[in-house]
């Protein structure tokens, strides 16, 4: 996406050729600074600590950071090393396992000295691939937009609620659930954005909100239990969200507080969406509920907030009583009840076995995550 008319992915090459550089979106959005990484354990770090964060993104990160492994050390312990260090940062986003496994089947059987060139090319053609299958639930998206939008005065924007950050920022570019609002906002269709803020991290104010901005589309900030008002006061038309974890019965993983927006568009009839690349949907599981890991982050994300002080300094300062603790997880699971459709690389589908099937007859059949 662009930043200030200069186009940017959220992953690339350093002119030294090997470094890979991400976008600190800690710093975000009011320090525009980037991290080069130049071994797996900086990827690892810059994934913990959310540097980098969304499912497509993580995923790609982690195969980067297998291609800086084995240009250090391309033994076959190196690459065990490697894939268990990325693969234990964080639990819930699939996207992180889906990468490990095609790194390791593009590399497993070469020898060492074929591994370096073939990680950073597997690597990239992830990245490649990302890019075009967000750009693809985007055009399969739009359409979801514009038939509401016909149905509105001339003029009257359609009113989308997303949760979090699924833009280009959670991805390699374009993103997930604001595919189609990019989409829809450059066909000239007119939206209108309610942002959730999204605590404890607000990756919806500080990251959402940023890359509508940037895009001169129409956005909101609301706090995250504003939602359901919204709704019930008809000034929601859709809800757009990504995802972390789907399975393959339609159950979705997405940041804390997307299934009471979930419950809250079910009760007042708005269209809930749900927008995720293949390698987001884990064919190996059905229940979310029971079988889908929720990540439980530090309580300082709760107990304290960071933002720019007057001063211009970024600071991070506590906003719970002294002595209370905290808790933190950091996902949630929408059934597929609650889902009216997902929004995938290869059209839009039921949130089912059978309506995933149907899209994904090579995929479901596999029953394995890659
Ligand atoms: C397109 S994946 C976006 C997904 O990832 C976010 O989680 P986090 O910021 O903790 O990595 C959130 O669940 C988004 O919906």
């Amino acid at each position: 996406m662009k930043i200030n008319g200069q186009h940017y992915r959220t992953i690339w090459l350093a002119q030294d050729g090997w470094r890979v550089v991400v976008i600190d979106q800690t710093r975000l959005p009011f320090r525009f600074e980037t991290v080069a990484l130049g071994s797996a354990e900086q990827a690892a770090d810059a994934i913990r600590s959310m540097v980098v964060r969304g499912a497509p993104l993580i995923g790609a990160t982690a195969a980067y950071g297998v291609a800086l492994a084995m240009r250090a050390d391309a033994s076959d312990a190196a690459l065990e090393a490697a894939l268990a260090l990325l693969g234990a940062t964080r639990p819930t986003a699939v996207n992180l396992r889906w990468a490990l496994a095609r790194m390791r089947g593009a590399l497993a059987s070469l020898p060492a000295t074929a591994r370096v060139g073939a990680a950073y090319a597997e690597a990239a053609a992830i990245c490649d691939e990302d890019v075009a299958l967000c750009r693809a639930i985007g055009e399969h998206g739009l359409p979801l937009i514009a038939e509401i939008a016909a149905r509105k005065p001339v003029g009257e924007p359609v009113n989308i609620l997303t949760h979090c950050n699924a833009g280009w920022l959670a991805t390699v570019d374009w993103g997930t659930a604001l595919a189609p609002i990019y989409l829809a906002h450059d066909a000239g269709i007119p939206i209108h954005v309610w942002v959730d803020e999204t605590r404890p991290r607000n990756q919806g104010a500080a990251l959402t909100a940023y890359e509508l901005g940037s895009h001169g589309v129409p956005n909101t900030v609301i706090v995250d239990n504003a939602g359901g008002h919204l709704m019930q006061h008809g000034q929601v038309d859709l809800v757009i969200v990504g995802t972390d974890r789907t399975t393959a019965a339609g159950d979705v993983a997405n940041k804390i507080g997307t299934y009471l927006k979930a419950l809250a568009a079910h009760d007042n009839g708005v269209p809930f969406y749900v927008a995720l690349p293949s390698p987001t949907i884990d064919w190996s599981i059905s229940d979310g509920l029971a079988d889908i890991p929720i990540e439980e982050r530090a309580a300082r994300e709760v107990t304290h907030l960071s933002g720019l002080a007057d001063d211009g300094e970024v600071r991070s300062v506590r906003v719970v009583a002294p002595g209370s603790g905290a808790a933190n997880p950091a996902f949630d699971v929408t059934p597929a009840r609650l889902v009216t459709k997902l929004i995938t690389e290869r059209g839009v589908c039921a949130a089912s076995v059978e309506g995933l099937a149907q899209l994904f007859p090579d995929l479901a059949s596999r029953g394995t995550v890659v």
